[in-house]
């Protein structure tokens, strides 16, 4: 089940709106299709986003019809199109950025079916990349699993999120392919339940014990010690390792530190910002009312009453035991951690 998949010239989107209960796919041929898709969260999940952009640029550069000398003009266009689709999520920006060099470096070949074949080719690099670092997560994060344990996680950091595997549930996927009895807790994840809908549904299919709580009763589980650890996914991880990810992530930290359960955070390289100083720098995006005053499609509220909707909150890395990435687990102090991360091959 993967969330995207390049065909050639157009990129299958798995609508994961529509999960659990209907498979669906969209072909998406324009770039601005693919911008759709990710401000609508058919395609969603940090990594998944930034490969999703990556494909949705070369799409761009497929739709083109002008000559060489207008391409870099339209593909400008494409990159503002793209890159307004979502403010949180750094990959999304990550890929773009990478799919601009490419272009640039582009500048001196003629033919205009060979800078598409060379954005095409960056595109599968940035999803290759994103392949081989949920891999090594998923063996990096393992070292810190017990033989036995439950472990809570929130949102869906799973391959639904990425191009394959995931990053939390690539650390739960191979703990129980190596054999550990790891149970997991999964938070429904409110307003649009991406951990009840996509993260069981991921689980269930791999056969990893899972039992859905929600989010309001995480707590109690850690007052009666019956959480081991939490592992969540991340959508931007600052210089100082504050990191944002799905709203009530911070809840949970903190929960987490209250009652002496570790707390890690798993994510690629691709989703640290060494930019971003700490986490007030994040910008945090806020998504509209009707997912708060609505639960798909069903009014749970006064449709005259005000809403506040972010989809992200920032967990300060104070709360956090450990970032585990592609090239190993990281601990504190992230300020100093985190880039020499950054500055090794
Ligand atoms: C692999 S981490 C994915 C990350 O993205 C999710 O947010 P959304 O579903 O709104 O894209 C959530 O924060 C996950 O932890």
């Amino acid at each position: 089940m993967k969330a995207i998949e390049w065909l050639g010239n157009a990129l299958r989107i798995l609508d994961q709106t529509k999960l659990p209960h209907e498979i669906v796919y969209r072909d998406a041929l324009s770039y601005k299709e693919v911008a759709e898709a990710i401000e609508q969260m058919e395609v969603r999940g940090a990594p998944a986003i930034g490969a999703a952009v990556a494909y949705g640029f070369a799409l761009g550069a497929l739709e083109y019809q002008g000559n060489r000398e207008g391409l870099p003009s339209f593909m400008e266009e494409v990159q503002d199109r793209l890159s307004e689709t979502r403010p949180t999520a750094v990959n999304l920006f990550w890929a773009l950025r990478r799919m601009e060099d490419r272009l640039r470096e582009c500048w001196d070949v003629d033919d205009l079916d060979e800078v598409r074949r060379l954005l095409i080719e960056e595109a599968d690099r940035i999803a290759d990349d994103d392949r081989r670092m949920n891999r090594l997560i998923g063996e990096y994060g393992n070292e810190i699993i017990p033989e036995k344990s439950n472990v809570l996680t929130h949102c869906n950091a799973g391959a639904l999120a990425t191009v394959e595997y995931g990053t939390a549930l690539s650390v739960i996927r191979k703990a129980h392919e190596t054999g550990k009895t790891i149970h997991v807790y999964a938070d429904e994840t409110r307003p649009l339940l991406q951990g009840a809908r996509l993260t069981v549904f991921e689980l269930l299919r791999d056969k990893v014990p899972v039992t859905l709580i929600a989010d309001n009763m995480a707590g109690y589980l850690m007052q009666q010690g019956k959480v081991d650890l939490v592992i969540v996914g991340a959508d931007r991880i600052a210089a100082n390792g504050d990191t944002a990810n799905k709203i009530g992530t911070y809840s949970l930290a903190v929960l987490a530190q209250a009652h002496g359960v570790p707390f890690y955070v798993a994510a690629p390289t691709s989703t640290i910002d060494i930019k971003v100083a700490n986490g007030q720098e994040i910008p945090i995006e806020e998504r509209p009312a009707k997912e708060i005053r609505e639960c798909f499609g069903v009014a749970i509220a006064p449709e005259e009453v005000n809403v506040y909707n972010p989809a992200f909150d920032v967990t300060p890395a104070k709360y956090i035991t450990g970032i585990i990435t592609e090239k190993g687990i990281i601990a504190a102090p992230y300020s100093v951690n985190l880039l020499k991360l950054m500055v090794r091959s």
